[in-house]
């Protein structure tokens, strides 16, 4: 008894350690045909909840997504969020939000791109107000039309923008922007503050975030295939869903990097 006792408090005291950052798309659920299309497994807002309680309440959604898009999906104001790589965030329920009004030049972009991908079946506009993505997962062929015309409203921008390419897609977003900065921001509040950040992620716009918490001596986690920078490979969401509730009802971070 007294070593079972002994044995969770050390439990305790390890996962007190931890800063856990999430993705979204690809990650925590499946890659779906269409952006409003992605369905989130039922159990996944319990779990998250639990493990957010294991972790001293250190654990935040960072995606590309808009955090009131996330809100609908994983609950309202559940979680601490980054939202738009970055450009928004939400911590210990207050949010730092970021102003469409604040972007006319790329407000302007989107109606123009709206109108240009009007006559190609299949591609998709996904408007974020200070983000714009364009997919052609629908469309495989238009993945050249899509990165030209990208990168002419890129030039027509400027320097205040960059792109984001990730699975099917290419965004178009404040250059400042980023998964890396966001993460390192977090890490200097409370309840990250001091902690060592776990990321993990599955596409090109993680590979920012695993970059930052490798150098700073944390654990960076790839869901499926593909080239990176992170240290550990999961194969599907599906996989880390079970990791998470596993770590969330037992105790033991499942990473084998930071043991
Ligand atoms: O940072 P994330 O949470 O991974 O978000 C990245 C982008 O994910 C979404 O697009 C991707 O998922 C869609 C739904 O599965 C899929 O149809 C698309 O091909 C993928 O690129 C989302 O729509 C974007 O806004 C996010 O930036």
């Amino acid at each position: 008894m007294a070593e079972a006792l002994l044995k969770h408090a050390m439990d305790h005291d390890t996962q007190e350690q931890w800063a856990l950052f999430l993705d979204f798309d690809g990650t925590l659920v499946d890659i779906a045909e269409r952006p409003e299309a992605v369905v989130v497994d039922p159990a996944l807002p319990e779990i998250l909840t639990s493990l957010a309680a294991r972790l001293g309440g250190a654990l935040a959604i960072i995606s590309g997504r808009p955090i009131s898009f996330l809100d609908k999906r994983l609950g309202e104001r559940r979680f601490d969020m980054a939202g738009l790589h970055g450009l928004e965030h939400r911590i210990d329920g207050e949010l730092f939000s970021c102003s469409p009004d604040d972007h006319p030049r790329l407000r302007e972009m989107v109606e123009r791109l709206e109108a240009i991908v009007r006559t190609k079946p299949g591609i998709l506009i996904e408007d974020k107000g200070c983000s714009v993505a364009i997919h052609w997962r629908l469309a495989p062929i238009e993945r050249d039309y899509v990165h030209s015309t990208v990168h002419s409203a890129l030039e027509a921008l400027g320097s205040d923008y960059r792109v984001q390419f990730g699975k099917a897609v290419a965004e178009i977003l404040p250059s400042a922007a980023g998964k890396g900065k966001v993460i390192e921001s977090f890490l200097q509040q409370y309840p990250y503050r001091g902690r060592r950040p776990i990321f993990i992620g599955d596409d090109l716009t993680d590979e920012n975030g695993f970059k930052m918490v490798n150098a700073l001596g944390g654990c960076s986690v790839r869901i499926g295939a593909g080239d990176t920078v992170a240290r550990e490979r999961l194969g599907s969401p599906s996989d880390l869903r079970q990791a998470l509730a596993h770590w969330a009802a037992q105790g033991a971070c499942p990473f084998q990097e930071i043991h």
